[in-house]
């Protein structure tokens, strides 16, 4: 039996070498290259069961050979390596035909179990993509980490499946640039992206908003009036902040994913649904399900894809990549050049971002716009990032235990022990998570409020939070909002 031969093309040497052994290991033949060219006549021979290739070669970019091997060899499965990782390459190689993309630096493993999985796959038809024409412009999303490699990825193979995607992640990470990205190079780009945002609109109204209403529907439906649904049609609806749905709206919404059609507010004819459906929320929705608060039916219909957003706690390395990318934008907009020192940068490491990415970059564009000199310090980062357990130099409150300086999580601590205490039996309460959330929530923006004297767009701002979110939270809490006078 001839063992399957695996084609490798990598300028560098190290790569080939260490390939070229674990596969060997594993019992491949392999033949590797240092060029396309050399790749190319190996193909054209008729040589080889499985192509792994970089991308950038002395003589040709590899991303430039695939369909050119599709065309001759339909059926060889071709690996895409790269060391640049960003969502384009991964996009750009899936839409030419790649079977899969590994950004460098890799596990061997993972490289051996691709090999395994592209050699045992069924050959299937080539779906050729038409390539999204702006894919030569800037970068969508930025960040190499291993975490956003995952996300373009999943990304790139959804540029040939319509299917619905539910995207979790906290404020500020990118959720909505996610779905833009996943509209822009999937096969709905030409149609419209439609966004809504179901915590910025009244409960009352949502379904109005996503569904439309006829003339006379309810007190002050004057004219028939299109929703959202319609609007997207032949596009993609993002529904963001799906958790906060009202209830009546999501069973509404499940029978439009069950049935393709839906009736507008007031209305008998039923319209057909021709959306792309991508959900976000920053919830835990089977948390939700649990307290009653999310139909568990609509969580699976939506669940189809699930992407989970990491803070950007959780992916530090990125932070330095992101920093100077905002720091470039400001500069494109007009404000002064300014570069990061390596203690700025160490600075920026240290934080915990409750805010996110969004926070990074009002906080660079800040910079960008305030600091006087051209090299940003940590001096002039750390009286922005005051965080009351690491800035040194800060008061602090004493503990209640009389040992050691009160940390905001030591507070929190005692806080949510004394409240199970108090509830210990374990009956009554069921909504201890968010009755403890609001509790932390509520003085944290009461508090930014009075900080910025009750404008709430600066408060957003500075919390990182979208301004129709504040809003609605400002209202569910019941923070009492006295411009000027807090
Ligand atoms: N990976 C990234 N690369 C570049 N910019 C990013 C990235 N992630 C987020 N941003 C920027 O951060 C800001 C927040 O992103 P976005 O609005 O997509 O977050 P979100 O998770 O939808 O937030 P929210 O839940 O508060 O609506 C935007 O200005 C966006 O451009």
């Amino acid at each position: 039996m001839t063992l399957p031969t695996v084609l490798i093309a990598d300028d560098d040497r190290s790569i080939r070498t260490v390939l070229t052994q674990a596969l060997g290991r594993s019992g491949y033949q392999v033949r590797s290259t240092g060029n396309a060219a050399t790749l190319w006549r190996w193909v054209e021979d008729g040589e080889g069961d499985l192509v792994i290739t970089d991308v950038v070669m002395p003589d040709e970019n590899g991303l430039d050979l695939i369909p050119r091997i599709k065309k001759v060899r339909p059926d060889l499965r071709v690996v895409v390596m790269s060391a640049q990782s960003t969502l384009i390459t991964a996009v750009k190689a899936t839409q030419r035909g790649a079977f899969e993309y590994l950004p460098k630096p890799f596990d061997l493993r993972e490289l051996l179990a691709v090999v395994g999985r592209a050699l045992a796959a069924p050959t299937e038809p080539i779906i050729s993509v038409p390539e999204a024409a702006d894919s030569e412009e800037r970068l969508p999303l930025i960040g190499r980490s291993p975490s956003m490699q995952e996300i373009y990825r999943t990304i790139a193979r959804l540029t040939t499946a319509d299917l619905t995607v539910m995207i979790n992640g906290e404020s500020g990470t990118g959720k909505e640039l996610v779905a833009r990205a996943l509209h822009d190079y999937g096969k709905r780009r030409s149609g419209p992206f439609v966004a809504i945002n179901m915590a910025a609109i009244p409960r009352e109204l949502i379904e109005s908003e996503l569904f439309g209403h006829e003339r006379g529907a309810f007190t002050g439906a004057t004219n028939r009036s299109q929703g959202r649904f319609e609007q997207a049609n032949g596009g993609t609806l993002f529904l963001d902040e799906i958790g906060d749905m009202p209830p009546e709206a999501q069973t509404r919404l499940l029978r439009v994913l069950q049935e393709g059609e839906f009736t507008s507010v007031g209305g008998r004819q039923p319209i057909k649904a021709n959306v792309r459906i991508i959900a976000a929320t920053h919830r835990d929705l089977r948390n939700a399900i649990r307290q009653g608060q999310f139909r568990e039916d609509l969580f699976y219909r939506l669940n189809v894809v699930p992407i989970r957003l990491p803070p950007l706690r959780e992916r530090v390395e990125d932070i330095p990549l992101l920093a100077r990318h905002f720091l470039e934008r400001a500069r494109e907009d007009g404000l002064p050049a300014k570069s990061l020192d390596q203690g700025a940068i160490d600075r920026l490491r240290q934080h915990s971002w409750p805010g996110n990415v969004r926070e990074l970059e009002n906080l660079m564009r800040r910079l960008a716009a305030l600091c006087p000199d051209e090299v940003i310090t940590a001096d002039a980062i750390a009286p922005e990032l005051s965080e009351p357990a690491s800035a040194p130099g800060q008061a602090s409150v004493a503990a209640a235990a009389g040992n050691g300086p009160e940390t905001l999580s030591s507070a929190v601590e005692r806080h949510i022990k004394d409240f199970l205490a108090a509830h210990n039996d374990g009956l009554g309460v069921t909504d201890v998570y968010d009755k403890i959330i609001a509790e932390v929530e509520r003085p944290l923006i009461r508090l930014t409020l009075a900080a910025t004297r009750g404008n709430q767009i600066k408060a957003a701002s500075m919390l990182g939070l979208n301004r129709n979110t504040l809003r609605k939270k400002i209202r569910d809490l019941e923070i009492p909002v006295v411009r000027g006078l807090m």
